[in-house]
């Protein structure tokens, strides 16, 4: 066990918490659901204790885990999906934020698909790391819920290796999306992003199609 002490650099604290309350407010966190994490260094991440309010989360809320899921205070609770987040730390050491939000659209996009949600047209596909243009096609993988969380990040590490995940976030399915980026700034875009863009198609599916 990792029981090293270590100092929470209190800009970080700060950062992933003003980030976590912006995404509560949009009503992207409720009911507790969500877990928001920022790399520390190449062992350690600061994630948000299991069950917080996200809306009004505190520092104190914030705790440190390594990526092997251990707590360095075995005292305090990590989110249930630490697992997912130090997966994607490991995965890409460029990866300095995982942010996951239970938004209804992502939700029930989620649900509606199987595979891939795809995106095409859109002037806020630019939102998303490494897209320029809306007539490019975004694919983002959608993954089936599951439970056991390390399975699921093995699941998404399987498809990470075969090249399955090219865009800076993930969905799973009938429960929220997972966004990350090299920073708070750039995960916090990569949230808004996917959110508005889930948000469009959801709106044009219940119209019955594209509005144009
Ligand atoms: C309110 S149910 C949501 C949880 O099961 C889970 O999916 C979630 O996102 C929050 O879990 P947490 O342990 O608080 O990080
Ligand atoms: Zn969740």
């Amino acid at each position: 066990m990792d029981t090293k002490k270590f100092d929470i650099p209190a800009d970080k604290a700060e950062a992933l918490v003003e980030v976590v309350r912006f995404i509560g407010g949009q009503n992207w966190s409720p009911a507790t659901g969500g877990n928001y994490s920022l790399r520390l260094d190449n062992f350690h991440c600061l994630i948000t204790q299991s069950s917080k309010d996200k809306r009004n989360l505190q520092t104190s809320d914030l705790m440190v885990c390594n990526f092997n899921n251990q707590a360095l205070d075995p005292t305090l609770k990590p989110s249930a999906e630490t697992a997912l987040h130090t997966k994607l730390y490991q995965l890409d050491s460029e990866i300095g934020c995982v942010l996951h939000t239970h938004s209804v659209p992502a939700t029930v996009l989620s649900r509606s698909v199987s595979e891939q949600v795809r995106i095409h047209g859109f002037e806020m596909q630019k939102a998303l790391y490494g897209n320029t243009s809306h007539t490019e096609t975004v694919c983002v993988s959608v993954f089936d819920n599951n439970q056991d969380i390390p399975a699921l990040a093995k699941e998404v590490e399987r498809k990470w290796q075969q090249g399955n995940i090219n865009q800076p976030g993930l969905l799973v399915r009938g429960h929220g999306l997972y966004a990350w980026g090299r920073d708070v700034f750039e995960a916090r875009r990569h949230v808004e992003g996917f959110e508005f863009l889930f948000s469009c198609l959801w709106q044009e599916r219940l119209a019955g199609g594209m509005l144009l």
